[in-house]
């Protein structure tokens, strides 16, 4: 039921599909009023050419080991799991077969909040990381542009109760972006669940002298 209607982009050099309605709209709906309530949300810093910004959007990081998570000149250490965002976790999980260790949560509070170019592709990710998107309230246009082929792009809009899923070399060959729009918008909240595996584990195999 949840991933009826999945569309793949087939996008060159990627594996990316978007379920329009991982969640209906009364599921939808109870995410975001609560999680808007409940996560407490940061306002980090970002650092350009050496000055310092507010980051456009607010964040928050949950994951189940102690493993942070740096990109852009942030390390974020995480919060547990627990109420929605773990049911949330637990549905995903279920439908898609996958376990996650973790979640970048962001809250675009109006049309000024966006998320530059990019690409999850920070090496505590690992090789083809899988990545998990949920957005809750306001639709924003998410944009895909290849690398090295300035010929390969595409635009969607992600809706309200939507999961994007990217995996394979989607993050090695592609930049993804949440423009700002000047349009009068609400707030969206965006998951993006992520696998970041514990450092530091002794392989059950390894000798150890
Ligand atoms: O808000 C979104 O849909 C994208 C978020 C994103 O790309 C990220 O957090 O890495
Ligand atoms: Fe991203």
């Amino acid at each position: 039921m949840r991933l009826l209607n999945a569309e793949n982009l087939n996008l060159e050099d990627a594996d990316v599909t978007y379920y329009p309605n991982f969640f209906d709209k009364t599921e939808a709906d109870k995410y975001f009023k609560n999680l808007f309530d409940e996560i407490p949300w940061q306002q980090d810093d970002i650092k350009v050419f050496g000055k310092t910004y507010n980051q456009p959007r607010l964040t928050a990081f949950f994951g189940e080991n102690n493993q942070p998570y740096s990109y852009s000149n942030i390390t974020m250490l995480p919060k547990p799991f627990e109420g929605h965002i773990l049911e949330i976790k637990n549905t995903i999980e279920g439908a898609l077969n996958t376990s996650f260790t973790s979640c970048l949560a962001n809250l675009y509070r109006n049309g000024k909040d966006s998320n530059g170019w990019h690409a999850d592709n920070e090496k505590e990710l690992g090789e083809n990381p899988i990545i998990a998107s949920i957005t809750l309230g306001e639709e924003r246009v998410f944009h895909f542009k290849h690398k090295y082929d300035k010929n390969l792009k595409k635009k969607l809009v992600l809706k309200h109760g939507s999961l994007l899923l990217m995996q394979g070399t989607t993050q090695e060959y592609w930049l993804h972006q949440i423009p700002k729009t000047s349009r009068k918008i609400s707030p969206r909240i965006n998951l993006t669940f992520r696998i970041i595996p514990q450092k530091n584990r002794v392989p059950s195999n390894s000798v150890l002298s």
